[in-house]
C-alpha cells in the first residue's frame, strides 16, 4: 500500500488567535487502498478535520501532503477533484436530478458516464426517480443519495464521506453501504468516514481513527479497536455505544 494523504500537525482553533483548539497535532498517513472511519463523541472536530481535508476549511495550523506533493503546489479545484467531500447536510444544485448528476461532468468538462451514472442510481435506491424532477423536492434521504453519486461521478480517489447514510432507512442504509464497499473494492477508492455507527464502522472499514480531548487518540486496525481499543477513553465510548444500540434494540 502507498501512502495518498499525509497529515502533519494540523489544528484548528475555535477563535483565533487566542480561543481554544478544536483539535491539534493530528499527525497520521493514509494509505490506499483503505476504508478509514472517523469516530468520537459529538464536537470533537470530526466534520471540522473533514472540511479541512477537502479544503473546504483552512486549518489554523499543520500541513498536509497529497500524492507525495505539498498543499501549496495543487490548486484548490485540482485538490477537491482528487479529494471530494459529501456532507451531512446535501446541497442540491438548482435544476432536475439529471442537471445534478451530469454537474461534475459539465464543470470539470469531461464526458458524463450514462451507464454508471443508471446503475449507482439502481445500486443505491433511487432508480424510482424521474430524472427530469427537481432536485429540491427531494426527500432528504433521496437528496443525501443524489449528492453521494453526484461525487462518485468526479471519480475523486480519496472520498470524504460525511454521515452520510444518517438520513436513510435500515434497506437504503445497507445499499450504500455496499455500493461504497463494492467502489472501494474495484476501483481502490479510498474512503475516509465520519459516523455515529460504530457497527457501520465495524463491517465497512478496515482502519479506525478516535478522537477525543481535542486530538487523534487511537488510530488502529479495526479489530484491534473495537475488540482491545488502547484508551480508557476508547474504552468508555464503545460501551456507551454499544448500550445505546441495546437500548434501541428493546425499543424495537
Ligand atoms: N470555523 C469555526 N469557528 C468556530 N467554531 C467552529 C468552527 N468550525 C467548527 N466549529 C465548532 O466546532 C465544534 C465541532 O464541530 P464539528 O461539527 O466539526 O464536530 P463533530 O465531531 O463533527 O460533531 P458531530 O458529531 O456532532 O457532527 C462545534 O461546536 C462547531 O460549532
Amino acid at each position: 500500500m502507498t501512502t495518498i494523504l499525509q497529515l502533519e500537525g494540523l489544528g484548528k482553533q475555535l477563535h483565533p488567535p487566542d480561543g481554544p483548539w478544536l483539535f491539534r497535532d493530528f499527525s497520521a498517513s493514509v494509505a490506499e487502498p483503505l476504508i478509514i472511519s472517523i469516530l468520537g463523541k459529538s464536537g470533537q472536530g470530526k466534520s471540522t478535520l473533514l472540511r479541512i481535508l477537502g479544503r473546504l476549511t483552512a486549518p489554523d495550523r499543520g500541513s498536509m501532503r497529497l500524492q507525495g506533493r505539498d498543499v501549496s503546489q495543487w490548486t484548490p479545484e485540482a485538490w477537491r477533484m482528487t479529494v471530494s467531500y459529501v456532507a451531512q447536510q446535501p446541497v442540491m444544485l438548482p435544476g432536475s436530478v439529471e442537471d445534478n448528476l451530469r454537474a461534475a461532468a459539465f464543470l470539470h468538462q469531461r464526458s458524463f458516464d450514462l451507464t454508471q451514472a443508471r446503475q449507482w442510481m439502481e445500486q443505491i435506491g433511487l432508480d424510482h426517480l424521474d430524472w427530469n424532477s427537481g432536485a429540491q423536492q427531494l426527500s432528504g434521504g433521496e437528496k443525501q443519495r443524489l449528492a453521494l453519486i453526484r461525487t462518485l461521478l468526479l471519480r475523486p480517489a480519496v472520498l470524504l464521506l460525511d454521515e452520510v447514510t444518517s438520513s436513510l432507512d435500515s434497506i437504503s442504509k445497507q445499499a450504500t453501504e455496499r455500493l461504497l464497499v463494492d467502489l472501494h473494492a474495484h476501483s481502490g477508492t479510498t474512503i475516509l468516514w465520519v459516523t455515529h455507527d460504530w457497527e457501520e464502522a465495524r463491517t465497512t472499514s478496515q482502519q479506525i481513527w478516535f478522537m477525543a480531548d481535542g486530538r487523534l487518540l487511537e488510530d488502529a486496525d479495526s479489530r484491534t479497536f473495537f475488540d482491545s481499543p488502547r484508551t480508557e477513553e476508547a474504552r468508555a465510548f464503545l460501551r456507551s455505544s454499544h448500550l445505546l444500540a441495546e437500548s434501541l434494540e428493546g425499543i424495537r
